[in-house]
C-alpha cells in the first residue's frame, strides 16, 4: 500500500502518475528553453561568443544551487507539496517573460525588424531567467523526494522502480524538447516583420510548464503530503556548532571520549535529531568525490559539440547539425535504463554479485573516464586528418587577373552571406549590372574554398568554365557517427551513476531531511560545472586530445577515493533507526515519570549507551 489516499495500480500508487507526467513537462520546459538560449542571447540579443557562453554557464550554474534554497523552504516551513507549486508559478512567469521578451515587435517602432531598445529585452530576459532558475532548482530537490513520499515502507522495489521511471521522463522530455525549439527558433514570425521565432520556441516551453502545473495540481486529493517539520536546517548548523564548541570546551583528558564527535551536542539536543544528524554527515561526506563525474558529463553540451563542429555531419539522407548529436544522450537513456533495470541488474544478481549502490556508481565514473579516452581518440584521429592549409590568402591575392571570394562551409545553425550549411550541390548567381550567370559546385563539410573568377569571365547562362575553386580546407573526414563510442560511454555511466545517486540519496536520508539530500547531490553538479571553468582557465592544454586524457585521469583518481570511502560505508535504513530511536525515548520517558529524582548526568549517559546501541544495530549491512 502506498502512503496516500491514492489508489493502487498495479503495486504503485495512482498519485505517482501526476508526478511523473510533471516532471516530464517540466523537462521539456528546461531542456526546450535551454536548446536554443546561447542562439537567442547571440543572435537576437546581439552579444558575443564568449558573453553569450558565460551567461549560459552562470545560468546553469545557478539552476543547480537553487535547490539549496527550495529544499530549506520545502523542509522546513512550506513542505514539498506547497514549494512545488509556488515554485512552479515562479518558473511559469519566467518562462513567460522570457518569451515576451523575445518579441522583436515590442520594440520595434520604426518596424525595421530589429528591437529598438535591446535593454527592455535584456533585462526582461535576465529576470525571466532568474526565475526560471529559482523555479527550476527549487523544486526539483523536491518532485523527487515528493515522489519516494508516495511509497510505503515495504516498497522498496516500486520505488526504485519509480526513480528509474522518473529518469526515462526526464530524459523523454529532454529529447523531444531538444529536437522541436530549435525546429520552432527556425521558423519565423512577428507582426510588423519577420524574424526567426524565439518567442515561439520559448513560448512552447512556457506552456509545458503550465501544463506540468495543472498536472500537478490535479492530482492534489491523492497525494501523501508528509507535514514540514521546524526549520531543521537551522536546527541541524546549531547542533553541530554546539557539538564542536562542547567538544573543544571538554578537550582535557578527564572527560572519556565518546564515540562519535556529534555525541557531544547529547547535552542539549534530542539523541533522535543527532542520529539524523550523522546520517546525513555521512552521506554528505561520500559525496565530495562527486562532482567531478558531472565535471565530465557536463562536457557533452561544450566541448564534445565543438568537437562535433570540426566532424562531417552526413548521415545520408539526414545532417545532423553538431549541436544535434546532444540528444544521442536521452535516447540512449531511454534504452539504457530498461535494458539495466530488466537485463543487466538482474543478470549481475543471479550470477550471486550483490552490486551495491555505491559499486554502482563507482562503475558509473569508470565509464565515464572511458568516454573521454574514446573523446581523445576521437580528436587525435581528428587531428591527423586535420584540414591543411592549403595556401593562405594572401598568397591568392598576388595572383594577376582574379578576383576571389572566400567560402567556409560550417556545421553551424545560423549562417552569414558567405557559409553554406550542407554538403548538397550550392548554386551562386554573379551579377554585374543587368547581366548573371550561375556557377554551382559540392562542398565537403567543414570545408574552406576560395573562388577565382576569371578577368575574361564572359556572362552567359553558366560561368561554370570562368571560375576555379581552390580548397583552402579540406572537407571533415572524420564521421560524427565516431561520437557514438563517447555518448554511449558517458550515458551508461550516467544510468549507473545518476540514477543510482538519486535513489541512493533518498533512501539514506533521515525522513525530515530527504530534500535537503537531494539539494546535496544537486549541488554537486553545480561544483562540477564550475570545476569545469576552472580546469579549462588554469590548465590552457593546448592538444584538446590531452584536456580530454587530463579530465580522465582525474576521474581515475577520484574513483579510487571514491571506492575506498564506499568500502567503509554502513547502508541504514533511517526509518528503523528513527522508530527504534523514538520507541526509546518514549520508554525513557515512561521510565523517568517512575523513577523521579535521578541523577541528570547519569541519564544522559545511559541514553548516550542506549542510543548507540541502536545506532550500531541498525548500520551492520556492510557495502
Ligand atoms: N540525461 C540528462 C538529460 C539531458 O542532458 O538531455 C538527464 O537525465 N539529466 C538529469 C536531469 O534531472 O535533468
Amino acid at each position: 500500500m502506498g502512503k496516500g489516499k491514492s489508489k493502487v495500480v498495479c503495486g504503485y500508487p495512482l498519485s505517482i502518475f501526476f508526478i511523473v507526467v510533471n516532471e516530464f513537462c517540466e523537462r521539456f520546459s528546461y531542456y526546450g528553453m535551454r536548446a536554443v538560449l546561447v542562439l537567442y542571447f547571440k543572435y537576437f540579443l546581439r552579444w558575443d561568443d564568449d558573453l553569450a557562453t558565460s551567461i549560459y554557464h552562470t545560468f546553469v550554474a545557478l539552476c543547480y544551487l537553487t535547490p539549496i534554497l527550495g529544499a530549506i523552504v520545502a523542509d522546513s516551513w512550506l513542505g514539498k507539496f506547497k514549494t512545488i507549486i509556488y515554485l512552479s508559478i515562479v518558473y511559469a512567469v519566467g518562462q513567460v517573460a522570457m518569451a515576451v521578451s523575445a518579441i522583436h515587435d515590442i520594440t520595434d517602432s520604426d518596424r525595421d525588424g530589429t528591437p529598438d531598445s535591446m535593454t527592455f529585452h535584456i533585462v526582461l530576459s535576465m529576470v525571466g531567467l532568474f526565475l526560471i532558475a529559482l523555479g527550476t532548482g527549487g523544486i526539483k530537490p523536491c518532485v523527487a523526494a515528493f515522489g519516494g513520499d508516495q511509497f510505503g515502507e515495504h516498497q522498496d522495489r516500486q520505488r526504485r522502480t519509480f526513480f528509474s521511471v522518473f529518469y526515462l521522463c526526464i530524459n523523454g522530455g529532454s529529447l523531444l524538447s531538444t529536437i522541436i525549439t530549435p525546429v520552432l527558433r527556425a521558423q519565423e514570425c512577428g507582426i510588423y516583420s519577420k524574424q526567426k521565432c524565439y518567442s515561439l520556441a520559448f513560448g512552447v516551453p512556457a506552456a509545458l510548464m503550465v501544463v506540468a502545473l495543472v498536472v500537478f495540481i490535479i492530482g492534489s486529493g491523492m497525494y501523501y503530503k508528509a507535514e514540514p517539520q521546524g526549520n531543521i536546517m537551522l536546527d541541524v548548523c546549531k547542533c553541530i556548532g554546539f557539538a564542536i564548541k562542547n567538544r573543544y570546551r571538554h578537550r582535557s583528558k578527564q572527560y572519556p571520549k565518546r564515540q562519535h564527535w556529534m555525541d557531544w551536542a547529547e547535552e542539549k539536543y534530542d539523541k533522535l535529531l543527532i542520529a539524523q544528524i550523522k546520517m546525513v554527515l555521512k552521506v554528505l561526506f561520500l559525496y565530495i568525490p562527486l562532482p567531478m563525474f558531472w565535471t565530465l558529463f557536463d562536457q557533452k553540451g561544450s566541448r564534445w559539440t565543438l568537437q562535433a563542429t570540426t566532424m562531417d555531419g552526413n548521415f545520408g539522407a539526414l545532417v545532423i547539425q553538431p549541436d544535434q548529436m546532444q540528444t544521442v544522450n536521452p535516447i540512449l537513456i531511454l534504452t539504457l535504463v530498461p535494458i539495466m533495470d530488466s537485463l543487466i541488474y538482474p543478470l549481475i544478481k543471479k550470477c550471486g554479485l550483490n552490486f551495491t549502490p555505491l559499486k554502482r556508481m563507482t562503475v558509473g565514473m569508470l565509464l565515464a573516464a572511458i568516454a573521454f579516452v574514446c573523446a581523445a581518440l576521437v580528436q587525435i584521429q581528428i587531428d591527423v586528418s586535420t584540414k591543411q592549409l592549403l595556401h593562405s590568402s594572401p598568397y591568392i591575392l598576388s595572383g594577376q587577373g582574379f578576383i576571389y571570394f572566400k567560402l567556409t562551409i560550417k556545421g553551424k545553425a545560423n549562417s552569414d552571406s558567405t557559409t553554406v550549411h550542407n554538403t548538397d550541390k550550392a548554386t551562386f548567381t554573379l551579377r554585374s549590372g543587368s547581366q548573371s550567370c550561375e556557377y554551382s559546385t559540392n562542398f565537403g563539410f567543414g570545408s574552406s574554398y576560395t573562388f577565382f573568377i576569371h578577368s575574361t569571365l564572359v556572362f552567359g547562362s553558366n560561368c561554370q568554365d570562368s571560375v576555379t575553386a581552390v580548397e583552402d580546407i579540406k572537407p571533415n573526414s572524420v564521421h560524427m557517427a565516431l561520437q557514438i563510442p563517447q555518448y554511449f560511454f558517458i550515458t551508461a555511466g550516467e544510468v549507473m551513476f545518476s540514477v543510482t545517486g538519486l535513489e541512493f540519496s533518498y533512501s539514506q536520508a533521515p525522513s525530515n531531511m530527504k530534500a535537503v539530500l537531494q539539494a546535496g547531490w544537486l549541488f554537486t553538479v553545480a561544483i562540477g560545472n564550475f570545476i569545469v571553468l576552472i580546469v579549462a582557465e588554469l590548465a590552457k592544454i593546448p592538444k584538446q586530445w590531452a584536456e580530454y586524457v587530463l579530465f580522465a585521469s582525474l576521474l581515475v583518481a577520484v574513483c579510487v577515493i571514491f571506492s575506498i570511502m564506499a568500502y567503509f560505508y554502513t547502508y541504514i535504513d533511517p526509518t528503523e533507526i528513527e522508530a527504534q530511536f523514538k520507541k526509546k525515548i518514549n520508554e525513557d520517558d515512561e521510565d523517568d515519570k517512575s523513577k523521579p529524582g535521578k541523577a541528570e548526568v547519569e541519564m544522559v549517559k545511559r541514553d548516550s549507551i542506549k542510543c548507540h546501541d541502536e545506532y550500531d544495530k541498525a548500520t551492520q549491512t556492510k557495502m
